[in-house]
């Protein structure tokens, strides 16, 4: 409090251009803010965030996740830039460890294994680096699969959802910059893929590889090259695109579940101070010290044990990490020998398609997923109250589609390992995952649709007819019947709480003096499109189904009176639910 006013009182007697003394006097930290805000001015600003608003759910922890793990990112890559020698120098290693002594490798190496053996708490760092990075992608696609499934990528999102995928990609292309660095026969064996990938690039592909490796492969430019790109350019991108994120977050508020008391013009929830703050901080040590654990207990890339990179030798298995999976198991189902020469150059499509088109298409379609949707639906509105995943249901299996594609791409990247573990052939896999990588979208698409649109259905149900309670009775007939008892009041709420789905239609496609409408055919396609997206999803109970239920619900507690359990003829009082005959504002 006392700051505060302080702080204040500092601000009036700046903007009033006097110098005039504050009513009481300031300590030495009290001197000091007020001597930097009379500079910055800051105090206004942070006022106004240190009382923002943020909701409460588990599933918002997983964006803090991927912040917090690339904190570690940075402090463990700060103390491995202390010892790590980017140099492609040849040596012969006489170190500690004593299998490698005696064998020739470059300075890389041998300050990895130096880093590794040598330095005091340097395996650890270099453990909870690399299980960082792990964690950090994997947070961040959770987060990105939170985001989507729950429809907070609408408008005003939009625009942090593209850079999110930016983040993603980034990320990705860190990680694998990073497991380039220590030059060991894993890491070779995948900058030589790259070297590939970029010699596949139609006309300008080998100019590229030569340009980036300053010469043929490998060169002994690539290591101090990745070095850079790994420990200055691509963080300070990614630190950059992360502060935008969390300003655009501030910026827009974060979204929230809809519950009793949360509309779209307010947010519930905690205080930045003290409770989020202590909460952030407080989970900011949980994610650190799940990473040391990790670090200090579970092995990862142990470099000593697949040797120095020699251009031909590969080790049997050699999986890179997790997130370069999927591109891999495309590279390694499609078709070999799919090749097209035009004027003397070669089209290698079994390489192009898996790794030049198929990835960065997916990027672009995610990346446009928020507009499409917009552009589908016709709608304008801002939301800032989330959805459930089953009252989307075509976003919803759209997203699964997504990941079935991507999971089996991934499973596909492990062929060798599934065929040994499971004692299949290498070949059954590769045809089997050549037809489920068609297949599997396809179905897990209708399934998840098909499922969402269930449980609308079975909501209703709640809403209508109560919840079954388990209790069967039986009439004075003889007939059986289970009992139903009102859902709670909240449960109610949640159901309700959603706007009713309106097809986008097309009006007249030509004006009065029959002059063609502009863009009908594009306005057709959209109409169609909006029909489809919403076709056979279940709207919710208007309220006079609502009434004809509950007056019915009456009667059968009056035809059942005597029993133990009364059933309540309060559940769908107006005031328990969100309008269900709100029409939502549409602005085409
Ligand atoms: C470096 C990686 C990332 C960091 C550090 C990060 C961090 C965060 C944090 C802390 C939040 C608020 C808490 C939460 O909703 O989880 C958030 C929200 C958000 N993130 Fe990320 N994120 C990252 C990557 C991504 C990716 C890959 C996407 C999607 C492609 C994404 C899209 C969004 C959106 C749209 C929001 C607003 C959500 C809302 O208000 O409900 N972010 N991010
Ligand atoms: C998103 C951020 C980052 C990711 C995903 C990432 C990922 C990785 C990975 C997977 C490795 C291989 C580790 C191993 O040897 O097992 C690595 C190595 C390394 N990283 Fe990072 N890193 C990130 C940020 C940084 C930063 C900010 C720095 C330094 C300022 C840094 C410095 C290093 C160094 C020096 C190495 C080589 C040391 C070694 O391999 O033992 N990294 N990084």
């Amino acid at each position: 409090m006392s700051t505060d006013s302080r702080i204040d009182t500092s601000k009036v007697a700046t903007s009033n251009g006097t110098t005039a003394a504050t009513a009481s006097k300031p300590g030495p930290a009290g001197s000091l803010a007020s001597w930097a805000d009379d500079r910055l001015g800051l105090a206004t600003a942070m006022k106004k965030n240190l009382r923002k608003v943020f909701p409460d759910h588990w599933s918002f922890m997983l964006g803090e996740i991927a912040l917090w793990s690339f904190v570690v990112l940075l402090l463990t890559g700060v103390f491995l830039t202390l010892w790590f020698n980017p140099s492609m120098g040849h040596i012969t290693y006489e170190g500690s460890y004593d299998q490698l002594r005696g064998v020739g490798m470059s300075e890389s190496m041998a300050s990895t294994l130096h880093i590794s053996f040598d330095v005091r708490g340097g395996l650890l760092m270099r453990q909870m680096h690399h299980w960082a990075a792990a964690i950090f992608i994997a947070s961040m696609m959770v987060h990105l699969l939170r985001v989507a499934f729950t429809g907070a990528y609408r408008k005003p999102r939009e625009l942090n959802w593209v850079i999110g995928c930016l983040l993603l990609l980034l990320g990705t292309l860190e990680g694998f910059t990073g497991y380039s660095l220590p030059d060991d026969l894993l890491s070779g064996t995948g900058v030589r893929a790259a070297d590939g990938f970029l010699k596949a690039t139609p006309v300008a592909g080998s100019y590229m590889s030569f340009l980036l490796f300053g010469g043929e492969f490998p060169g002994e430019s690539i290591i101090p090259r990745l070095y850079i790109i790994h420990v200055l350019l691509i963080p300070g991108i990614l630190l950059a695109l992360i502060a935008a994120h969390m300003l655009l977050l501030v910026y827009h508020k974060h979204t929230q579940w809809p519950g009793p008391g949360r509309t779209e013009q307010n947010v519930v929830g905690f205080p930045m101070l003290p409770v989020y703050a202590a909460k952030a901080g407080g989970f900011f040590f949980m994610v650190f010290g799940v990473i040391a654990i990790m670090g200090g207990l579970m092995s990862i890339n142990p470099v000593w044990k697949f040797g120095p990179y020699d251009p031909t030798k590969v080790t049997a298995g050699s999986q890179p990490d997790w997130y370069m999976g999927w591109p891999d198991g495309l590279l390694r189902i499609i078709p070999t020998g799919w090749e097209t020469v035009i004027f003397g150059y070669t089209i290698s499509w079994n390489v192009m398609l898996p790794i030049l088109i198929v990835p960065p298409l997916m990027l672009v379609i995610l990346m446009l997923l928020p507009f499409i949707e917009g552009w589908i639906t016709g709608d304008k509105r801002d939301h800032h109250l989330l959805q459930r995943p089953r009252n989307a249901p075509t976003r919803t299996a759209v997203m699964v589609s997504l990941m079935t594609f991507y999971g089996l791409a991934w499973a596909a990247g492990g062929n060798d390992i599934i065929a040994i573990k499971l004692d299949l052939s290498i070949n059954q896999i590769t045809y089997f995952m050549r037809v489920a990588i068609f297949l599997g979208p396809l179905l897990a698409f209708w399934i998840t649709r098909r499922w969402c649109i269930s449980l609308q259905r079975h909501d209703n149900e709640k809403l209508l007819h109560g919840y079954e309670t388990g209790i069967i009775t039986r009439s004075p007939e003889g007939a059986y019947a289970e009992r139903h008892l009102p859902i709670s009041e909240t449960s109610a709420y949640t159901l309700t709480a959603r706007d009713r789905d309106e097809v986008y239609s097309v009006g007249s496609d030509t004006d009065a003096a029959g002059v063609a409408a502009p863009n009908s055919r594009s306005e057709r396609l959209r109409a169609r499109l909006s029909s489809w997206m919403y076709s056979h999803n279940v709207q919710k109970p208007t309220r006079a189904e609502l009434e004809e239920a509950h007056h019915h619900a009456e009667h059968e507690a009056e035809l059942q009176a005597g029993l133990d359990h009364p059933v309540d003829g309060h559940q769908f009082d107006d005031h328990r639910l969100r309008d269900t005959d709100e029409v939502p504002l549409r602005d085409h």
